[in-house]
């Protein structure tokens, strides 16, 4: 795998990355042959990088970075579920997932492709095929165990990053779904970065309804206005749980506040729709099977249809 323009090759463990004010000038740096030319400053300048993304990914037509503010909210889940609803929608569009939650990668899974291996070309890494219209890229597909724990610092998880959105030969697509770590952390600095060229399309967020959650939310917002990034809306998942026996519905996280539309509303930002916490879909979901495609009348399908529809006029909109 070739090495990220912020960390080279030959760089010792812990190297901070060649555009960092440290480079050249840190204890892991002692010992490394480029430490003369780092500490030199003569490498700083524009990552080259965002270029480089920018080139790679100009026939994506909708670039979507899915965010939550906490861990465990569905994201993962969500992403999986919108990217087949919309590859399901017309056989004639082209959908992806690039899984960049490098702590947790959970994609391979929810996509069904666990076992599948990544190849190099000469075009770059070719993403794995979970049906003839979507692809996913993810760094499980490079782990050798689905144990393995990845234990990076902030420059080496930016080399992968920007990896990830430069290297990979999806072709042309109509939409790339960007999974994330939950949160606003050093790998989505990395993220608006070297998209800040790549016309990025927006943020998709995903939220439950209770405040700790939105709360976080509201960070995310921030964080997306202050990078300058467009929100294309709030998918409130696992809003109430349907019964699979008597279909009463009830209030698992209850939105003391009103939950995300009533947020939505306050920071004047879209609501795209709610899910359902639905059994099934955790079930599905784990072993990797299609839930839109098998249970096309449960009621969780036509939500999941809904937030789609929304998705892709707040898409048009941008454009
Ligand atoms: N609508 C839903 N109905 C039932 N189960 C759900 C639903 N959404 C998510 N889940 C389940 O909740 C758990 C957490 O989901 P997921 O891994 O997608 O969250 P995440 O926000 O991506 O987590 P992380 O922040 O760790 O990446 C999973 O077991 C998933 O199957």
């Amino acid at each position: 795998m070739a090495s990220s323009v912020g960390t080279p090759n030959n760089a010792p463990e812990h190297c901070p990355g060649t555009q960092s004010e440290s480079a050249g000038k840190a204890s892991a740096c002692a010992g490394c042959p480029n430490q003369q030319i780092c500490a030199s400053g003569e490498v700083k300048g524009p990552d080259p990088g965002i270029e480089l993304v920018r080139e790679r990914l100009k026939d994506v037509d909708n670039k979507i970075l899915v965010l939550s503010g906490k861990g465990g909210v569905g994201k993962s889940t969500v992403t999986a579920l919108l990217s087949r609803a919309i590859a399901m929608r017309n056989c004639d569009l082209n959908v992806a997932v690039l899984d960049v939650d490098i702590c947790g990668p959970s994609q391979p899974r929810v996509l069904g492709v666990m076992d599948e291996q990544v190849h190099q070309s000469g075009s770059g890494w070719s993403p794995v095929f979970v049906d003839d219209n979507l692809s996913v890229m993810s760094i499980g597909f490079l782990l050798s165990s689905v144990d393995d724990a990845i234990i990076w610092r902030g420059p080496k998880k930016n080399g992968m990053i920007r990896q990830f959105l430069s290297e990979v030969d999806w072709g042309k697509l109509d939409y790339l779904l960007i999974d994330t770590p939950p949160g606003t952390s050093d790998e989505h600095l990395s993220l608006s970065t070297y998209l800040s060229q790549a016309d990025l399309t927006g943020a998709l967020i995903i939220t439950t309804p209770q405040e700790i959650a939105l709360l976080d939310v509201r960070k995310e917002i921030d964080f997306c206005r202050k990078v300058n990034i467009n929100i294309l809306g709030v998918v409130e998942n696992m809003s109430v749980f349907v019964c699979p026996c008597c279909k009463s519905l009830s209030e698992i996280f209850p939105a003391t506040t009103g939950g995300a539309k009533q947020m939505c509303m306050d920071l004047d930002v879209p609501f795209l729709g709610s899910l359902p916490l639905d059994p099934l879909i955790a079930r599905c979901c784990d072993e990797g099977r299609d839930f839109v495609n098998e249970l096309p009348d449960s009621p969780a399908t036509k939500s999941i249809i809904d937030v789609v529809n929304n998705l892709v006029q707040s898409c048009k909109k941008k454009q």
